[in-house]
């Protein structure tokens, strides 16, 4: 109606226009019409628009609610199709990969596995004897990484769907499961492009996702977190074990695993790239680069706004296990048989698993290993699994090859219960090609939809002058952002915890620990009384398979110095179990890529960038290719500032690096500016008056050996500075932190050139190491390590140089209390009290629940002869100090140890005496003007 009236009036409009009235004529207005209304519609639209703006903009907002409406509709429907695809196919699907034959092995004469076709294996026994497998699908040797992962993809898009989910590779040791699940360069595996399917699904769609990594490896029984480095050398603080807690629910915990918030594929495979660094690896007959434990990736998801998900937070678990191995093949022995040992065990446990839940049995034995207990809640029903089954192709590796095919064949009968007859097969298989061939229409319209829906957002950009585009673009990449936010405009303590999911909510213990009293609607946490359990015993607990012990095969608790003790140097040559920091150790946190902040971008150019990552992915090339590297530490600690400042959980965090000598001045200045940063030691001073009293005169020899880890108490934390990130750094920096109610702990390690005296260690029995050392930081002028010692053959010492460069004894008697395990103080850990312990050696200052700041005064024995002048010399130090969720802005704090001066030498020694006697002169003028007589003056300068 509108454009008629338009078209009429044209050439009144025109004339007025052109002030050429009689130029315009019928004729020429007509043509002009035509030409209008020949034009494209949208051409029309816009200018129909142009006079009335607000009504078009409503009208394209509405087509594209109209349209999103329905490309959700669209996703609910490909969601129920893939779910039938999936049940179809089996909630536990196996598959066997047949590893190529290489150059240099040693296959024999036959062949003896054989992939018939893609579903099945033939196994020659002998000359006419054979067995026959079949499994969801068959990777022959020639199969490409490309052609495994196809058949892992839906196992990711139900993953965003909300089900748990777990991917495992196993088989014999060198049939390939790294291969499979970490890849090559040129080759990336399941694991990395996992990942990008996950980022580039949850990209795409329409809701918002809370995405967290963490890693980790179960060793010898033992639960580590990849993202934190194991220690490298036998005098090292070992980096505390994790702890398995089961929900009511049933869902799993697990107690101080470092999770981080991801955003794209990029962060994720930084993260994945670090944790690989610090694997246990060895050199086996089996396999040059051995994986000596289990390895676990987990990725928590979390989705508030898509009720149809079928979890609200559900997560993935990416598993390498350790190869399965012939301890009289392999002729492991020493540590390595051990470490064989507990993977077999492990495994073992994982097959009892299967089979209770094949045989549908009441009582399914998780907890027999640590592996079965972490991956409860993904194993089973409601979650989906896939199993990757290696075999070696060698005919020398017969029995290991049965052994692999039987342990898939039991996994496999679980979702089937029994094996299907051959009619009843192919009516899936037609059934499945059916719904994959309605989820590919259906994802064709969805792109359809889309493209709609961006050009719609285009006109309204044009319209409304807003660049509405990269609005929309933001809120559906804002996949990472926008629970946060809520959680930032809600309840700082109650409600995002709330939100947070079950796996990741910090538990009764941990929040004691940290002091931060989460109310929570679901589980109150007692300010005061009795706690269920002490936290010291899951921060300390560990366990190891037990060495000739009758009940072999059971995993018991020991304590921390049991852990020490096995990580003792006496292996010798057997003790070469890899950690990446052995090799390299500032390689650790020095990471690829400059792109850490962007936003994901298209598939295609993050497809580049992923083949020009993934180049770097080999853990020995990266290891030595550090030169690009960048810091990550500084994301890192950006993740962790994002956290913390929301309020949502106490995590630990990992460290940062500080710079070189050459930074030095850059940082001191920097401390410098940090405001009233102050940082006191952490102890009770009950224990200090108790220890105090236990001490004898008796003082014992100690030397400061390694890199020693400080706890120490802050009440202001630090800030990541990006200048303190240098390539060349050469620091271990992982920093555990921990705290306790009202009191922040966070432990540091440094690194110690004990290069001036090195020889001098090795008199020490490496066997009974025990280490400690405290920072204590009272003002931003100085920072030192306070003391550490070393426990060896009853004859202890030590040596350590503080602000004004004197040396401290450590007693005999402080060892033997040290024993004082039971003496556990609410909230502290068994290696806190050790250090309050220890602590009572220096003067410090501490700051007490009620925020209270005292002194304690110590009794320091001091002795000339024992200093060791130069010994040591603090290389960096660095401190993290996280989850002060009062805190806006976290603060550096990174105080440099001030340059010793010369201490040494017959000048040196000259001045001291007379120091001494001056000071001795003055205090008996004090006496003696107080009535006392001249023998009292006179013993006093004796
Ligand atoms: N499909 C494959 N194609 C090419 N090379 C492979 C393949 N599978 C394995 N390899 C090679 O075989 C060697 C051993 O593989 P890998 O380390 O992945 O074994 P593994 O099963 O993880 O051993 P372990 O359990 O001892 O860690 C590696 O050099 C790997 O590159």
């Amino acid at each position: 109606m509108d454009s008629r009236k338009l078209f009429r009036n044209l050439g009144e409009t025109l004339h007025a226009l052109l002030g050429l009235k009689a130029s315009a004529t019928p004729n020429w207005v007509k043509s002009v019409c035509d030409i209008v209304q020949k034009l494209p519609s949208e051409f029309k639209v816009t200018n129909i628009d142009s006079d009335d703006s607000a009504n078009a903009t409503s009208r394209i907002q509405d087509e594209v609610a109209a349209l999103t409406s329905q490309i959700n509709q669209l996703s609910t429907q490909r969601r129920q199709l893939l779910n039938a695809f999936l049940d179809l196919k089996g909630n536990i699907r196996v598959f066997c990969r047949i590893r190529p034959i290489t150059l240099g092995d040693n296959f024999g004469q036959i062949r003896p596995v054989v992939a018939v076709d893609s579903s099945n294996v033939l196994l020659k026994l002998a000359d006419s004897k054979s067995k026959s497998y079949s499994f969801d699908r068959v990777f022959q040797p020639g199969s490409s990484q490309d052609e495994v992962f196809s058949e892992v993809e839906p196992v990711i898009k139900s993953v965003l769907d909300g089900y748990n989910a777990c991917i495992f590779a196993y088989g014999q040791t060198g049939t390939g499961k790294t291969f499979t699940m970490e890849g090559r360069p040129e080759a990336p595996g399941v694991v990395p492009r996992a990942f990008e399917a996950l980022f580039k699904q949850a990209t795409d769609s329409t809701h918002s996702f809370l995405i967290t990594f963490s890693m980790l490896e179960i060793y010898m029984g033992n639960l580590k977190d990849l993202l934190v480095p194991k220690p490298s050398r036998p005098m090292d603080p070992i980096s505390p074990c994790l702890s398995i807690q089961t929900d009511p629910e049933g869902g799993i915990e697990i107690e101080n695993l470092v999770s981080i918030q991801v955003n794209d594929f990029h962060q994720a495979l930084r993260l994945y790239r670090l944790g690989c660094r610090f694997r246990s690896t060895a050199s086996t007959n089996s396999n040059r680069t051995s994986s000596r434990s289990h390895c676990m990736i987990r990725i928590a998801i979390t989705c508030f706004d898509a009720p149809e998900r079928r979890r609200e937070k559900n997560k993935i678990w990416l598993v390498d296990l350790g190869g399965s191995e012939r301890v009289l093949k392999t002729k492991a022995w020493g540590k390595r048989l051990d470490e064989g040992k507990a993977i077999n065990l492990s495994l073992s446990a994982l097959g009892d698993v299967i089979n209770a839940l094949q045989s549908k049995k009441r009582h399914i034995p998780y907890r027999n290993s640590k592996l079965t207990q972490v991956l409860k809640d993904s194993l089973g029903d409601d979650s989906k699994t896939l199993m990757l089954v290696h075999v070696s192709p060698k005919e020398e590796d017969l029995c290991e090859t049965i052994c692999s095919l039987n342990f898939a064949t039991r996994a496999k009968n679980i979702h089937l219960g029994t094996e299907d007859t051959i009619e009843v097969r192919e009516q899936k298989e037609v059934a499945m090609a059916n719904l994959q061939q309605k989820m590919i229409q259906i994802e064709h319209q969805q792109l359809h939809i889309r493209s709609e829906i961006l050009k719609l957002n285009k006109r309204l950009e044009n319209l409304t002058g807003k660049n509405i585009f990269s609005e929309k673009q933001l809120e559906a990449y804002s996949f990472m952002e926008e629970p946060l936010a809520k959680n930032r405009c809600g309840d700082k303590t109650a409600a995002p915890i709330s939100k947070l999911p079950r796996f990741m909510r910090p538990t009764i213990c941990s929040q004691k620990k940290s002091g931060t009293n989460f109310q929570t609607s679901e589980r109150k946490v007692p300010v005061s009384g009795k706690r269920r359990r002490p936290s010291s015993h899951h921060a300390e607990s560990v366990t190891f398979p037990v060495k000739d012990h009758p009940d072999h095969k059971s995993e018991r608790s020991i304590s921390r110095a049991s852990c020490i003790a096995g990580l003792d140097g006496r292996d010798g040559a057997d003790n070469a179990t890899e950690y990446s920091q052995d090799t390299l150790e500032t390689d650790t946190k020095m990471m690829d890529v400059q792109e850490q902040e962007k936003l994901p971008r298209s598939s295609d150019s993050q497809r580049a960038d992923n083949t020009h990552i993934l180049k770097n992915i080999n853990r020995q090339t990266a290891m030595t290719n550090y030169i690009k590297l960048s810091k990550v530490d500084q994301w890192l600690g950006l993740q962790k500032n994002e956290t913390n400042k929301s309020g949502n959980r106490t995590k630990r965090v990992l460290a940062i690096p500080t710079p070189e000598k050459k930074h030095k001045h850059n940082e001191q200045s920097k401390a410098k500016e940090a405001f009233d940063t102050k940082v006191h030691s952490f102890h009770d001073p009950r224990i200090h008056k108790e220890v105090n009293r236990n001490k004898r005169a008796k003082p014992v020899t100690a030397r400061i050996v390694g890199r020693p880890i400080s706890e120490v108490g802050i009440d202001k934390p630090a800030i990541i500075s990006q200048d303190l990130f240098t390539e060349d750094s050469r620091s271990d920096f992982i920093s555990v932190s921990q705290t306790t109610e009202g009191i922040k702990i966070v432990q540091t390690q440094d690194s110690v050139d004990k290069s001036s005296k090195e020889d001098e260690w090795s008199t020490l029995s490496q066997e009974d190491v025990r280490y400690h050392r405290f920072g204590e930081y009272k003002d931003h002028d100085h920072a030192l390590p306070i003391k550490e010692t070393v426990e060896g053959e009853k004859q202890i010492s030590d040596c350590f140089q503080l602000k004004n460069n004197e040396c401290y004894e450590l007693l005999q008697s402080d060892l033997d209390s040290s024993i004082v395990y039971s003496k556990r103080v609410s909230g502290h850990s068994t290696s806190i009290l050790e250090h309050e312990l220890f602590c009572q050696q220096v003067s410090t200052e501490y700051i007490v629940e009620g925020g209270e700041r005292q002194h304690t005064d110590s009794s320091i024995q001091r002795s000339a002869k024992d200093r060791r002048h130069g010994m040591l010399h603090v290389r960096s130090q660095r401190a993290l100090f996280v989850n002060y969720s009062e805190q806006k802005h976290l603060n550096k704090q990174f105080d440099k140890p001030r340059e010793e001066p010369q201490t040494t030498g017959i000048c040196h020694i000259l001045k001291e005496k007379i120091e001494i006697l001056w000071a001795s002169a003055l205090l008996g003028l004090g006496f003696y003007n107080l009535g006392y007589e001249h023998e009292f003056f006179y013993s006093l300068m004796l």
